[in-house]
């Protein structure tokens, strides 16, 4: 075999651009909050430490620069070797470092390529392996160079084939070839074509003194935690005693974890069912059972029939958490991309009203439905509106509510590695303010003696206590017993993102 190669992948992250997709909408609520209320009804019947280097993560504008939109141009090199996903790898990350999500970048650069199906999976391998590094891999970039490698496309190059050298047990791709695949991907983009022997000197340095450089940069907690220091001083203040803790599981890959569908087989069945596919799980929750090694979609038993979902197993207490009764009216306000929806409906006969604003993320509710055969009304609309004469809402009460609000997604780090980068730290406050709009308005919606539960995948306490404190006492509303704010855990058969439960009730008087 050619050396240059992409081998198998070890330690694939398929579960990357899954069910489970980030949402570039909890961000472009947070910065466009004033979207007009709804709208078109959609039917469904389905069927700082080293000032210049953090400079470099500043936030980024919304809109991708020039040099982003570059089409990259693969045609010299072969669709099957390291430099093609090199190159596709370190544009998706010149992406990210201007604005966009690693979804929505990676997607931007399949449109480009003609990449088979296992270069595919290597470029996206590779970018979301240097996202869960890319703090140190520009610290050193800034200490291997003197100026900051321009366009961003040989930033990005840089970072990628960095963080693949700083692994040091096992390392993905052998170092060497690692070196000259990257030089080769600079030499095949004209724009970057110049820096060929610079990418060669600087890698080969790395490699030569990297036990020194890696220490010196680890002094730097950008390099060292990977998150920009606004995100680490925030975690130091809401939790003092395991923030590193908390920090170091944001870095590590996400288990795939799927929901079995208990309307259509049980949980010991499907396990026997990954048994005779040579599959290795176990189960993690009432419903979830976790992959030991994460798979496509596609090669999941099953997952075709609606046997199971990617859920992760903190996410699957949300439906439970409702009390649902059989012919129950809920609303499920921020659905999309409704995962939480599809597990309503398959542990009660309800009807579902599934609300939200993005009309776009809204058909995927409609995908997941179709598959799993369920059925629910999709509404394209503002939850913060719908009580008022030209809301969505048919002023029906429900009797129950699920509202799981945008957020910043702080408890879900380890599946969107991307995501510390284009937060903003006044995110925060701002998408706290969106949700507490949302809620109080949900409240009108509910019937007395109905119950709202209001979920965040958020670790930090605005969004998430402090949030649900302050609803009680403006609305009146009784507090019951949910489990509150749950950190994110990978010990053992506790494998869960970070998520926060608030359940509450209103009185009937
Ligand atoms: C955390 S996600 C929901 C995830 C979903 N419940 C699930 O389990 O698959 C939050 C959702 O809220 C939606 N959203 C944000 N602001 C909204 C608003 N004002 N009205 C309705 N939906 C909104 C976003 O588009 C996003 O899909």
């Amino acid at each position: 075999m050619d050396k240059n190669k992409i081998r198998v992948v070890k330690k694939a992250s398929p579960t990357v651009g899954s069910t489970t997709t980030p949402s570039k909408p909890y961000t472009s609520s947070a910065r466009s909050p004033a979207r007009s209320p709804a709208q078109s009804s959609v039917r469904s019947t389905p069927q700082s430490q080293a000032p210049s280097v953090a400079k470099t993560l500043a936030p980024r504008p919304d809109t991708l620069r020039p040099d982003i939109k570059h089409r990259l141009n693969f045609s010299s090199l072969k669709p099957d070797s390291l430099a093609y996903a090199l190159l596709g790898a370190g544009q998706a990350i010149a992406m990210v470092r201007d604005g966009a999500s690693l979804p929505q970048a990676l997607s931007q650069v399949f449109a480009q390529s003609a990449a088979p199906a296992p270069t595919r999976g290597a470029i996206q391998d590779i970018a979301y392996r240097t996202m869960r590094g890319v703090g140190q891999a520009e610290v050193l970039l800034a200490a291997l160079t003197s100026k900051a490698p321009e366009p961003s496309l040989l930033h990005g190059l840089l970072c990628c084939a960095l963080s693949l050298l700083a692994e040091v047990d096992d390392p993905a791709y052998d170092h060497f070839t690692t070196v000259d695949q990257a030089v080769t991907a600079t030499g095949s983009d004209l724009s970057i074509a110049h820096a060929k022997g610079m990418v060669n000197a600087v890698l080969r340095r790395f490699l030569r003194e990297r036990d020194a450089l890696t220490s010196e940069a680890n002094k730097n907690p950008l390099a060292l935690w990977n998150y920009p220091v606004w995100w680490i001083e925030q975690m130091q203040a809401a939790y003092p005693h395991d923030w590193q803790a908390i920090l170091s599981r944001g870095n590590q890959p996400p288990p795939l974890t799927l929901r079995v569908n208990q309307r259509k087989i049980s949980v010991e069945n499907y396990l026997q069912l990954l048994s005779e596919n040579n599959i290795q799980a176990s189960c993690i929750g009432p419903v979830a059972v976790r992959l030991d090694k994460p798979l496509p979609v596609n090669q999941i038993p099953g997952f075709e029939q609606g046997l199971v979902s990617v859920q992760d197993a903190a996410a699957q207490l949300a439906a439970p958490l409702l009390d649902l009764q059989d012919g129950m009216r809920v609303l499920d306000a921020c659905a999309a991309p409704g995962g939480k929806t599809c597990h309503l409906l398959e542990i009660a006969d309800v009807t579902v009203t599934a609300l939200d604003h993005d009309a776009k993320r809204l058909q995927r509710i409609a995908q997941n439905l179709q598959r799993l055969q369920l059925s629910a009304t999709l509404q394209v609309g503002d939850a913060r509106v719908g009580a008022s004469v030209d809301g969505w809402w048919d002023g029906q009460q429900f009797d129950r509510i699920l509202a799981d609000v945008p957020c910043t997604a702080s408890g879900i780090v380890r599946r969107h590695p991307d995501i510390r980068w284009l937060r903003r730290v006044t995110d925060t406050d701002q998408l706290a303010t969106l949700s507490a709009d949302i809620l109080d308005n949900l409240w009108q919606m509910l019937r007395p003696d109905g119950k709202l539960l209001l979920v965040t995948c958020s670790l930090w306490p605005q969004e998430s206590e402090d949030q649900a404190v302050a609803f009680a006492q403006r609305n009146q509303a009784i507090r019951l017993t949910a489990p509150g704010q749950l950190m994110p855990m990978a010990t053992g058969n506790e494998d869960r993102d970070g998520l926060f439960y608030a359940l509450f009730q209103k009185t009937c008087g």
